[in-house]
């Protein structure tokens, strides 16, 4: 990889401004979004399915237009500055769509001339090594596994050596294994400099990787936060009560603990802070028990990023109203 001359966090390397997206068919899958990105930071963007995740990408990355708004990539205008801009960038799609009947290799250079670089064997086979590629560098691509397929994704958008590597649901429906090797090799990258911005339904994928956090929904960013203090706020856990009879309501004697009920009366949903000393998970079975309250299951959940996201929509629209 290429040493980096400038390796301040302040400036950012990526510059988003008022972008907005209206689809042709009149849809608006991003509301003005402003989001910068330090240099060499692991920054995920999370959201929902249909959230505009894949949108902002491809705006940033020249593939898809955007309706207002500007954004720069290493100083270069995205528009204005096309090719010095996309240069800097190589984008990791969710899906393989061509190449199946060349090798490996072919398809790195191929790559990698696409951008008009130098020709740089050794460079290409430091990466494939990386992505312990090597020993299928002349495999047919259509012959290759799924998850040696995601790994000639990756390398083929290293192949003219970006600073801005981005990463579009990188381990969605990859084995645990092939999940671990590439949190690693995105490591490895950031190591050397690179910026990784990785978009990802896993929270834990973004609590292991990134240093910072911005949530997504409904085409708008609605939090940019360092992960300590998202973490903070989302590690909320729920336990659920299948009651033995329902109820109308959450008796008086309960007011004070945040219970919701659900599902005709006959759930108890019980939400508390993961990382306090006292879940309270005891005091409120005894409360439960002195209110001849019986229950004839229970189980502990953390709160999935989507019940998270609607919750904070949800505040948000409240706070707005
Ligand atoms: N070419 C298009 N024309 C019209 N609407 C589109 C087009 N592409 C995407 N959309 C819509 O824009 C919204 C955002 O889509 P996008 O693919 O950016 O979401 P996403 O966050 O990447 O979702 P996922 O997690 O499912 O990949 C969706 O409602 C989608 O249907």
């Amino acid at each position: 990889m290429t040493p980096k001359a400038d390796t301040s966090v302040h400036d950012p390397i990526i510059d988003v401004r008022g972008l907005t997206k209206t689809y042709a068919s009149g849809f608006q899958a991003l509301k003005t979004i402003d989001l910068q990105i330090r240099r060499g930071e692991i920054f995920a963007l999370l959201g929902p399915n249909g959230a505009g995740k894949t949108t902002l990408i491809s705006i940033i990355c020249g593939i898809v237009n955007a309706s207002a708004g500007s954004v720069s990539a290493d100083g270069h205008d995205i528009v204005r500055d096309y090719r010095a801009a996309r240069m800097k960038i190589g984008l990791v799609p969710q899906e393989l769509s061509t190449d199946a009947f060349e090798s490996v290799w072919a398809t790195m250079r191929f790559s990698r001339g696409l951008f008009g670089k130098p020709r740089d064997d050794a460079y290409l086979e430091k990466v494939l090594r990386d992505l312990s590629l090597w020993d299928k560098k002349d495999n047919k691509i259509m012959t290759l596994s799924g998850g040696m397929k995601r790994r000639v994704l990756i390398a083929k958008a290293l192949a003219h050596e970006p600073s801005i590597l981005f990463l579009d649901e990188p381990t969605a429906g990859v084995d645990v294994e092939l999940r671990h090797d590439m949190w690693e090799m995105v490591r490895r990258l950031r190591e050397n400099g690179t910026t990784v911005i990785l978009t990802t339904h896993y929270i834990e994928e973004a609590e292991d990787m990134a240093h910072r956090i911005g949530v997504i929904n409904k085409g708008e960013l609605i939090l940019v936060e360092d992960k300590a203090t998202l973490m903070r706020k989302l590690g909320k856990k729920q336990l659920t009560l299948q009651l033995q009879a329902p109820l109308e309501r959450i008796p008086e004697g309960l007011s004070s603990y945040p219970l919701e009920l659900t599902g005709d009366g006959a759930t108890l949903v019980y939400t508390f802070d993961a990382q306090a000393e006292e879940t309270g998970i005891a005091a409120l079975l005894r409360r439960l028990h002195d209110q001849g309250i019986d229950f004839k299951d229970l189980h502990s959940s953390e709160s999935s990023l989507e019940e998270i996201f609607v919750s904070l929509v949800h505040r948000g629209r409240e706070a707005r109203a």
